[in-house]
């Protein structure tokens, strides 16, 4: 697989690129960047006081649009691999991923003020459906994992 230097969320084109969660261009929201390194996708993000759950621990819904913005930027991002789109050359990304199914397990809190990161492994992709599996861990330790099954649009829009 190729190495991308530049995040999946930035090849979304602009009219697509408002999620709260990995828009470039919302200005309120997480702007998390998923990068496809190897046959893996890595993206990183350090919650502030806003994200509490508990006094220094990260509340679940932000660990689930993580995974959930993480998941999808990922499925693009394997998807154009496995039809042979070369990122390094494109503007755009030319395929459009939706989630349908989102599973989170917490596994241990999330601690604030520490660089999470995600890392992203294709599971299978059958047809418009792709599977993507996914760690969310701060400082080595594995706080949770993700689920995703993500579903190509049929066509652009
Ligand atoms: C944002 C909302 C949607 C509008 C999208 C428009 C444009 C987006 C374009 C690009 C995206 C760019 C950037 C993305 C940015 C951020 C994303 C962050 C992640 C999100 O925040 S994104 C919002 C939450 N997301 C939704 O708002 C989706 C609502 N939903 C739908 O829009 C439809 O539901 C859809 C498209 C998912 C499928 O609809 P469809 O008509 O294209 O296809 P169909 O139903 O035939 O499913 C095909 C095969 O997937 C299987 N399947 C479907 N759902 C399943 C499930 N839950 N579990 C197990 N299998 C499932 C079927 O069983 C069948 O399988 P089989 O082919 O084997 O029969």
């Amino acid at each position: 697989m190729q190495n991308k230097s530049k995040a999946i969320q930035d090849l979304y084109p602009d009219e697509l690129a408002h999620c709260y969660g990995c828009g470039k261009n919302n200005p309120f929201g997480y702007q998390l960047k998923t990068y496809l390194v190897g046959d893996e996708t890595i993206a990183h993000f350090t919650p502030d006081e806003k994200f509490t759950a508990l006094p220094g621990s990260v509340y679940g819904g932000l660990v689930a649009s993580l995974l959930d913005c993480h998941g999808t930027g990922s499925a693009a991002a394997f998807a154009c691999v496995a039809e042979n789109i070369d990122l390094e050359n494109t503007e755009t990304i030319p395929v459009r991923c939706v989630t349908a199914s989102l599973k989170v397990d917490f596994k241990a809190p999330t601690p604030m003020g520490t660089e999470l990161e995600l890392i992203g492994k294709l599971r299978s992709i059958e047809g418009r459906k792709i599977w993507v599996d996914m760690t969310l861990s701060a400082k080595g330790i594995i706080c949770a994992t993700g689920e995703i099954l993500a579903i190509k649009l049929k066509s652009n829009v």
